[in-house]
């Protein structure tokens, strides 16, 4: 920890997209006299990010969060702003720029299908010019800590999709990048190839000072890996700061959760319903009050089965967000 490994000065991006209009008329004249429209996807960001930190960056779908890596790792420039990503303007592209970051997207594969593993590893060890016998070694011990040694020589095609991802990673991390971006990592695998991933992050954070940027929809990824959380809602921050400040701030309230009595009446409820089905009801109360309040619900005979769970980070980040809007 100490320096920066990235930094954001007021980062926006905005598209022009030209309108279709709504009807064949509107269209037609589009043809002649296009309509242009304004989406401001980044809005005046700022952030700074430690050597060596994880950091989750979250937001709804269409927060700006793919937006925002591609101006970090240089394939789309800002609109206004700028960014530095280990002391480098990511916009100039420089070889020593992008020899010190990776990216893994889980949506776009960078393997070639056609190819081994091995193969495009090779590729990656020419390109980045590291001696044969190091990376070798790096290779070696990265396949057996993700438990994917016997599918280096397979014909990438025919990994499953967890294999796949878990090679995007190992060559992700194999040309020992300084920043490691990652966005929706883990989007459609199973709990064994993501606790495996999730395993390998943390302790490859630890051991080589790794620094994470991850976009995640998946509230666990963020949970286990991440320790600063950046939010994000319609372009711009909302929260910037440690995970466990995010989880103090909420700590003083607990979720009850009951299956609805028969005369159960919502208007007696004096606490907010959070959610609610047709059977049970779950509501937020401050932490000091959980035993009166159930004394209540219970003699008025609202429900049954109580159950008390403190605030998830999944729960406070829509808190968040519903107090944004
Ligand atoms: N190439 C583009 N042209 C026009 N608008 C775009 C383009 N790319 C993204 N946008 C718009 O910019 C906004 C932010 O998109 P972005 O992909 O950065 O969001 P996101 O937070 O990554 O969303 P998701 O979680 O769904 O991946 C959205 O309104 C999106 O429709």
């Amino acid at each position: 920890m100490g320096k920066n490994a990235i930094e954001v000065h007021n980062l926006s991006k905005e598209y022009v997209i030209n309108s279709r209009g709504e009807n064949w008329a509107a269209v037609a004249k589009n043809i002649f006299k296009p309509q242009k429209s304004v989406v401001k996807a980044v809005q005046s960001l700022n952030f700074e990010i430690k050597s060596g930190e994880k950091v989750g960056f979250i937001g709804k779908n269409g927060a700006g969060k793919t937006t925002t890596i591609k101006m970090l790792t240089g394939t789309l420039f800002p609109s206004s702003g700028y960014c530095k990503v280990n002391g480098y303007n990511p916009v100039e592209r420089t070889n020593d720029f992008k020899k010190s970051i990776s990216v893994v997207m889980g949506n776009r594969s960078q393997l070639f299908p056609d190819l081994t593993p091995r193969d495009y590893l090779e590729l990656l060890q020419t390109m980045y010019d590291i001696p044969e016998s190091v990376f070798a070694k790096t290779v070696a011990n990265l396949a057996r800590i993700l438990n994917v040694t016997e599918k280096l020589d397979l014909q990438t095609r025919k990994l499953s999709l967890g294999e796949r991802m878990k090679i995007e990673f190992l060559a992700g991390v194999a040309t020992r990048p300084k920043v490691l971006f990652l966005d929706e990592p883990t989007i459609g695998l199973d709990v064994i190839a993501k606790r495996d991933i999730r395993k390998f992050l943390v302790s490859l954070n630890k051991e080589e000072n790794l620094t994470v940027f991850l976009t995640s929809h998946d509230m666990e990824d963020i949970a286990s890996i991440c320790d600063h959380l950046i939010i994000v809602d319609r372009g711009k921050i909302i929260w910037d700061g440690q995970k466990q400040e995010l989880l103090n701030k909420f700590s003083n309230n607990k979720y009850i959760s009951f299956i609805k009595s028969e005369s159960f009446n919502e208007t007696n409820i004096k606490a907010k319903i959070i959610d609610q089905d047709d059977v049970t009801t779950t509501i937020k109360v401050p932490a000091q009050k959980v035993d009166h309040v159930i004394a209540q619900l219970a003699q008025n005979n609202q429900g049954t089965d109580y159950q008390i769970n403190d605030l998830k980070l999944e729960d406070i980040i829509l808190e968040l967000f519903a107090e944004e809007n």
